[in-house]
């Protein structure tokens, strides 16, 4: 039934439409049609492309884990500095405040401690009355001038950590002054309320001072003149203090080592603090020193030097400007790396720094920063919602391994499995890998790749090379997934 009513259906002449259709009409019609197609085929052709460049400029996400000042945010700047150098150029000059207010807290630090020294009666001389605290002999006094004259610079320090924050003073997202640890040895690091904030006040701020039309901009960059006048003004004050002979005898004394401390300036006061300093990524310059008197080359990394701890994750889009993955976008999450911080981590790539074998965390002063790092990556290798995802190991701060080994100190003493072997930068980095390799491999729930690296991070050339090295596995990677698709 269904058949024959198919095949009468079949046998009906269906009115096409086109029975009074002349050879013209049929011609037009014919080119219509095709013209709708090709319009039709270009959409489609467009669209297919479109998916597949938004496909193809996903280059991949990184995340950037490793305990606090352990260098995850001078890698990035890598990135950035790498993958797209002119944005990077653009922006270096919102470094600048983070510079001054790293080297200011640098002179306070030092002017407290020689003040602290000055004024509290000696701790080994019972004699010493306590009371009213005096001014001891024990400040010379050129020693004594100098503070006196840096004291403007405490309300300085206050007035850039306003400037930077947009706030009176450090506070975090929920607006709670944050206390850092009090750490004796060390100066006090910068905390602002989020990484990304910040450089937005910055951004907005230099754009202000672009548009010198806008009031509260002409208000806005004149504090940032004001506060860059006042340290060019103190230049040589802060110069004189530095080079002064009882200020290293006491930092000696102490055993405090400021310039392997983050966000050091204070031997470049001269180029920083001048009227029209600009921060500088990766570059050489030819330095009058002042020691011998000969021009030295030095490559200057004031951005990758300079200091701010990230607070919170923060997600940087890069888009790479030249290459083989020119326009991809790279987007890398950086976090804070303090024992706080840490559980906003979710996904992977570490940093540790080797140099931290013989400090203890700031947060903690119980615990050696080498334990610390080991037992992170212990923690983020056994992590089952990590194990497919590929590793890459950053044993950073080789510099400071290096000057550390050659200027006596034992590793062996604080690390006392390292037996019978030199106390050399080469063995001993070396050394270091092995344990973080073996621990990858004994803690991973399945096999997985692992590229590790010994880094000095604010090396940008050295680093440069490594950053290639990753881009290779990163494309190979999108390029297996391509292929699986
Ligand atoms: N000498 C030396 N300094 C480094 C190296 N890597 C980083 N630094 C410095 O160490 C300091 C801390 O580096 P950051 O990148 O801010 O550290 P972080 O891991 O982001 O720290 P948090 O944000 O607190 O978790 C900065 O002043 C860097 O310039 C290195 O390889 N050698
Ligand atoms: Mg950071």
């Amino acid at each position: 039934m269904l058949v024959t009513k198919k095949k009468s259906l079949s046998a009906i002449a269906w009115p096409s439409g086109r029975g009074n259709e002349t050879d013209e009409e049929r011609k037009a019609r014919k080119l219509r049609q095709r013209e709708a197609k090709r319009v039709n085929d270009a959409i489609n052709k467009e669209l297919e492309a479109e998916r597949q460049k938004i496909h193809k400029n996903k280059a991949g996400k990184i995340l950037l884990l490793g305990q606090a000042e352990s260098g995850k945010s001078t890698v990035l700047k890598n990135f950035q500095l790498h993958l797209a150098p002119r944005a990077f150029e653009l922006e270096a000059d919102i470094w600048r405040p983070v510079i001054h207010l790293n080297l200011v807290r640098s002179v306070n630090f030092i002017v407290n401690l020689a003040m602290s020294r000055g004024q509290l009666p000696r701790q080994d001389n019972p004699k010493v009355p306590r009371g009213p605290r005096k001014l001891s002999s024990s400040l010379t006094p050129e020693l004594r001038k100098l503070t006196l004259r840096l004291a403007p610079l405490r309300q300085l320090e206050e007035h850039l950590i306003q400037i930077l924050s947009g706030r009176p003073q450090v506070v975090n997202d929920s607006g709670v002054t944050i206390a850092q640890p009090y750490v004796p040895t060390k100066a006090p690091d910068i905390t602002l309320s989020a990484g990304t904030q910040w450089r937005k006040t910055m951004t907005v701020q230099r754009q202000h001072s672009i548009d010198s039309m806008s009031s509260t901009a002409s208000r806005e960059s004149s504090e940032v003149v004001q506060c860059r006048r006042m340290l060019t003004a103190l230049s040589n004050d802060i110069e004189a203090l530095w080079a002064n002979r009882s200020v290293q005898e006491m930092l000696k004394t102490a055993e405090i080592t400021l310039h392997e401390q983050p966000g050091f300036f204070l031997d470049q006061v001269k180029r920083v603090t001048s009227e029209n300093f600009r921060p500088r990524p990766g570059e050489s310059l030819e330095l009058n020193n002042r020691v011998n008197s000969r021009f030295d080359i030095i490559t200057v990394d004031d951005v990758l030097k300079a200091r701010v701890n990230t607070l919170g994750p923060e997600e940087h889009t890069i888009v790479a400007e030249s290459g083989s993955d020119k326009a991809k976008h790279y987007t890398i999450y950086d976090v804070g790396g303090s024992r706080s911080q840490r559980n906003a981590w979710a996904q992977f790539f570490d940093d540790a720094p080797m140099s931290g074998f013989n400090q203890v965390l700031d947060e903690d002063t119980n615990v050696n920063r080498l334990t610390d790092s080991l037992r992170l990556w212990q923690s983020i290798c056994s992590n089952r919602i990590l194990a497919g995802v590929e590793f890459v190991l950053f044993l950073n701060k080789l510099d400071i391994l290096e000057s550390k080994l050659k200027s006596g100190v034992q590793f062996s003493e604080f690390v006392t499995s390292y037996t019978n072997k030199p106390n050399e930068t080469e063995p001993v980095s070396k050394y270091l890998l092995d344990v973080f390799i073996r621990i990858h491999k004994q803690y991973s729930p399945k096999r997985r790749k692992l590229h590790s690296y010994l880094t000095c991070a604010v090396d940008t050339k050295a680093t440069a090379d490594i950053i290639t090295k990753i881009q290779d596995v990163i494309l190979l990677k999108i390029l297996a997934r391509v292929n699986l698709v």
